[in-house]
C-alpha cells in the first residue's frame, strides 16, 4: 500500500470500510471469503483471525482489539437500498448491515495501526488485532471456545477493547461491564380433555400464571427510576408453545423468557425468585435455561487503575466526553472479562442514533474517519501503559 498523503488515507480507509461492508458474513450461511474456504467443514471451531503488531517490550501484557466479523441478517424489504452495497448517500452517511456492528470498529483498528506503523511509531506493548467469527450467534465456536485454548493465553493480554454502542450525543459511551442474558423456557403440564368443558388443572391456567408473575415484574423494573437500560432487569416474553386442535384442551403449554439481569443483582436470590413463581403457578411447573451467564465481572474505572486511567486520558486529552454505562445486552467481552482479563467496550460513534441490527443501519464517514484517529490516540497510550511491577 502507497501513502498518499492524509487525503489519500482517508479515502482509502473508506473505501476499504465499504469494501469490507459488502462482503455477506450474514447469518446463518456467513461468506468469510477466501481466508476460510478451505476449512475443513466438519471443524468443531470456526475460525479466529489474530494479526500481532509486536512491541518493544513484548513480555509485558499486550493489548487486544478485539472485533466480530459477523453480522445479523436484514429485511432487505424496509431498507432504503441494498444492505450489503455500502451505499453513500450526500451527506455521507453510508449505509449497510454491521456499519455500526461492528465492521466500523474492526476497519478502524486497522487503519489506526496502520497510520501508527506508517508514522515510525514504536510501541512498548505488544497488540493483538483479534477477528471473531460468531459473536452475533453467542459466540461459542469462536470466543467461548478460544478463550480457553492454550494459544489465547500465550498472547498475554493485559486489556482488551471490543464493541459498544453509538451515542446520539455529542459524548462517546463506554462499557465496564455486561449484563447478563437468561434465557428461560416454562413447562406447564395439565390435564387434557375436551375444549367444551371446565377442566380443572390446565396447562393454560398455569401458562397464565407464570405469564402475570413474569410480566408484573417486567412491569415494576420498566417504571423503576433509572439511568440506563444497564441499572435495570428487562423481561420479555418471546415464545409461546402448545396446542394441537381448536378443541383439545392440551396436555403441555411452553414459555419462554428473555431476561437480562445488571451485575448488581444477587443471581442466587433471583432465581429462587423464578421457582417460587414456577410453584405458585400450580403442580409440575419446571423451568430450564437455554442460557444462563452468571458473570458479573466488572472492569475497574477507579482513576487508579492503569489500564482506565490511560484509556480516559487520551479521551480527555482529545476532548471527548465519556458516558459510562453497562451494555444492556451480551458481547464476547463477556468471555475477555471471564478468564480475569479487563476489557471495555467502545465504539467511537457520537452524533449517531443507535441502529445495530436495524433496519438502514449506517454510520457517517466523518464519524468512521474520527474513530480512526481516536483508537490511534487510544492504542498508543494502552501500550504505553508502564510496565507493572510484576511485569519487570
Ligand atoms: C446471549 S448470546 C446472544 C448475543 C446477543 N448480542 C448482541 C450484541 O445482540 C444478545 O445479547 O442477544
Ligand atoms: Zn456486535
Ligand atoms: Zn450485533
Amino acid at each position: 500500500f502507497i501513502l498518499k498523503g492524509r487525503n489519500g488515507l482517508k479515502d482509502l480507509s473508506v473505501s476499504l470500510f465499504r469494501e469490507y461492508l459488502r462482503l455477506k458474513t450474514v447469518h446463518p450461511d456467513p461468506d468469510y471469503g477466501e481466508t476460510s474456504s478451505s476449512q475443513d467443514e466438519t471443524a468443531i471451531c470456526r475460525v479466529v483471525a489474530i494479526m500481532t503488531w509486536e512491541g518493544t517490550n513484548p513480555t509485558l501484557k499486550s493489548i487486544l482489539l478485539n472485533s466480530h466479523t459477523d453480522v445479523v441478517p436484514v429485511y432487505q424489504e424496509h431498507w432504503k437500498y441494498d444492505a450489503f452495497s455500502a451505499f453513500k448517500d450526500a451527506e455521507g452517511n453510508i449505509f449497510a448491515r454491521g456499519s455500526q456492528d461492528m465492521k466500523c470498529v474492526t476497519i478502524q483498528y486497522i487503519q489506526a495501526v496502520r497510520r501508527l506503523k506508517a508514522e515510525g511509531r514504536k510501541l512498548m506493548r505488544t497488540v493483538h488485532l483479534m477477528f471473531v467469527p460468531d459473536e452475533e450467534v453467542g459466540g461459542h465456536k469462536g470466543m467461548e471456545t478460544f478463550v480457553k485454548h492454550p494459544e489465547f493465553n500465550k498472547l498475554n493480554i493485559g486489556f482488551a477493547l471490543d464493541e459498544g454502542l453509538a451515542n446520539p450525543g455529542e459524548a462517546f459511551t463506554v462499557f465496564y461491564g455486561e449484563r447478563n442474558p437468561w434465557w428461560i423456557t416454562v413447562h406447564c403440564p395439565g390435564s387434557p380433555g375436551h375444549g367444551s368443558r371446565f377442566v380443572e388443572n390446565t396447562a393454560a391456567e398455569k401458562l397464565r400464571q407464570v405469564i402475570n408473575s413474569f410480566l408484573d415484574f417486567r412491569e415494576k423494573e420498566k417504571q423503576s427510576e433509572c439511568f440506563t437500560l444497564g441499572d435495570v432487569t428487562t423481561v420479555n416474553m418471546t415464545m409461546v408453545k402448545g396446542g394441537v386442535a381448536y378443541n383439545v384442551i392440551p396436555a403441555d403449554m411452553d414459555v419462554s423468557f428473555d431476561l437480562r439481569i445488571p451485575p448488581k443483582v444477587n443471581l442466587q436470590e433471583f432465581e429462587r425468585q423464578i421457582k417460587k413463581w414456577c410453584t405458585e403457578a400450580g403442580e409440575d411447573v419446571t423451568y430450564k435455561f437455554a442460557q444462563k451467564s452468571m458473570n458479573q465481572k466488572l472492569t475497574s474505572t477507579a482513576e487508579n487503575d492503569p489500564w482506565w486511567s490511560a484509556f480516559s486520558a487520551a479521551c480527555k486529552a482529545m476532548n471527548l466526553t465519556l458516558e459510562k454505562e453497562i451494555f444492556p445486552a451480551a458481547t464476547d467481552s463477556r468471555f475477555i472479562r471471564a478468564v480475569g482479563i479487563p476489557a471495555i467496550g467502545f465504539s467511537p460513534m457520537n452524533r449517531t442514533p443507535i441502529l445495530l441490527h436495524d433496519h438502514n443501519e449506517y454510520l457517517n464517514e466523518r464519524v468512521f474517519l474520527k474513530g480512526i484517529s481516536v483508537f490511534e490516540r487510544l492504542i498508543s497510550a494502552l501500550a504505553s501503559v508502564p510496565a507493572f511491577p510484576d511485569e519487570a
